[in-house]
């Protein structure tokens, strides 16, 4: 029996994760094969410089034995508040948000010690029972190496991509060659390495200096056939920024430059069916008399609201078709929406949503569009669980309104 309950609730738990993650365009794990090439100084940049573009984005630290991203976004000492079931993240910006282990500690300098199935188990809550919203991004700075902490983000965000953190050093390179490996190994696409504290541009006399050599990380690049994304120089900025809880896009160095480029790289890289859906979207609301039909096979009319960099620009009001199993998921991506708002939906209709690439958000309240929208693109709609107000037993496949 204890079994089958803990089965149960893994299977719950798995729900809620694959639920989350249809609502990220982008998972990104950023990876070292050694520690203390500043991934996390990366990994936090990345995150900041993306929101900073308008990008939605979730920052989540599973270096369970070592998180730094707290203290690198100046977050250090803030217990994380819990709402419901649901953690609420840090909001360092409007478009930034974030997780960090550092948040459930009792002072941030007690030790974790804790064995793979904790580890595991708490990844794996960040990604079920988190208020993360819909994002463009969801950033994880795992620690270093190929343990535990990788494998359960590689096992259980499937469509997830690596950037790999590497300094030039022959014997940084070498462990990058294993963080390779295993990216093969569990089918996880890398997207680009990138080589830190790469050359130090003396402030006396202005000359470059290779500390730790230079160029290692675009060769690996280039060995492996992987792109290289750029450098970022060892800069004492960085340092003192990351102590003082500030990102390098405070800093006036060529260092913010840099990874600038690199940011730019990031981007181009990405899939290009991907790319910028954001900028451009077109929501769908099923409604009725004016605002979102928790009943979304029966709805009278849908509100179809076009989105250019954050602003409405366009506002329809269509008739759908007569509703038949499959018949109103289809016409809803046929009219070109990415994504969905919806108060209940079954199964099959959010796979063939899922299929043709549009985003659903189950669970809203009856609003108008306007206002769901406006809270849809600040990520702040909260699932109030998937709902269905007909009870006329025309659920010919035994679950909710998704098969109409
Ligand atoms: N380009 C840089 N120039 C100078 N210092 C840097 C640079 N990048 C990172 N650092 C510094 O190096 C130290 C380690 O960085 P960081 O914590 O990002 O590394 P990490 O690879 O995530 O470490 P860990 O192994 O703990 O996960 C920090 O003090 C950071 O400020």
């Amino acid at each position: 029996m204890a079994c089958n309950s803990s089965d149960q609730e893994l299977q719950a738990q798995d729900q809620k994760i694959n639920k989350f993650l249809q609502n990220v365009n982008h998972k990104i794990l950023v990876m070292s094969g050694k520690g203390g090439v500043g991934k996390s100084t990366v990994a936090t940049n990345l995150a900041v410089f993306l929101s900073n573009q308008g990008y939605k984005v979730g920052l989540l630290d599973v270096d369970v034995h070592g998180p730094s991203i707290a203290g690198l976004l100046g977050l250090t000492g803030l217990r994380l508040n819990t709402d419901g079931d649901q953690f609420q993240p840090y909001q360092y910006n409007d478009n930034l948000k974030v997780i960090s282990i550092q948040g459930l500690l009792n002072q941030p300098d007690d030790p974790l010690i804790w064995r793979g199935p904790v580890k595991i188990g708490i990844i794996r809550q960040f990604l079920a029972d988190v208020n993360w919203g819909a994002l463009d991004f969801l950033i994880i700075d795992s620690p270093p190496g190929t343990g535990d902490e990788p494998l359960t983000v590689a096992q259980t965000v499937t469509d997830c991509q690596a950037v790999i953190v590497t300094t030039p050093q022959e014997i940084a390179l070498a462990d990058v060659r294993k963080s390779i490996q295993f990216c093969k190994k569990v089918n996880m696409p890398v997207l680009g390495i990138i080589e830190n504290m790469s050359g130090f541009v003396c402030p006396s006399c202005g000359n470059m200096h290779a500390i730790f050599k230079s160029g290692g990380g675009e060769k690996t690049a280039a060995d492996y056939n992987l792109p290289f994304l750029g450098q970022l120089p060892i800069d004492p900025n960085v340092v003192t920024a990351g102590d003082a809880g500030r990102s390098i896009d405070t800093l006036t160095s060529h260092t913010k430059e840099s990874m600038q480029h690199i940011v730019e790289q990031f981007l181009q890289k990405l899939p290009t069916k991907q790319k910028g859906v954001e900028k451009t979207m077109k929501i769908a609301i099923p409604i009725v008399q004016g605002k979102l039909c928790t009943h979304f096979g029966h709805c009278e009319q849908f509100a179809i609201i076009t989105i250019a960099d954050g602003k409405i620009v366009k506002h329809e009001t269509l008739t759908p078709p007569p509703h038949a199993p499959g018949v109103i998921p289809n016409w809803v991506a046929d009219h070109g929406c990415t994504d969905i708002i919806v108060g209940g939906m079954g199964e099959a209709a959010q796979a063939i949503l899922q299929q043709r690439g549009v985003k659903v958000s189950c669970g809203a309240p009856s609003d108008t569009p306007e206002n769901l929208v406006a809270v849809y693109l600040r990520g702040e709609l909260v699932d109030s669980g998937n709902t269905c107000d007909h009870e006329h037993g025309d659920h010919e496949h035994g679950h909710g309104c998704g098969g109409h």
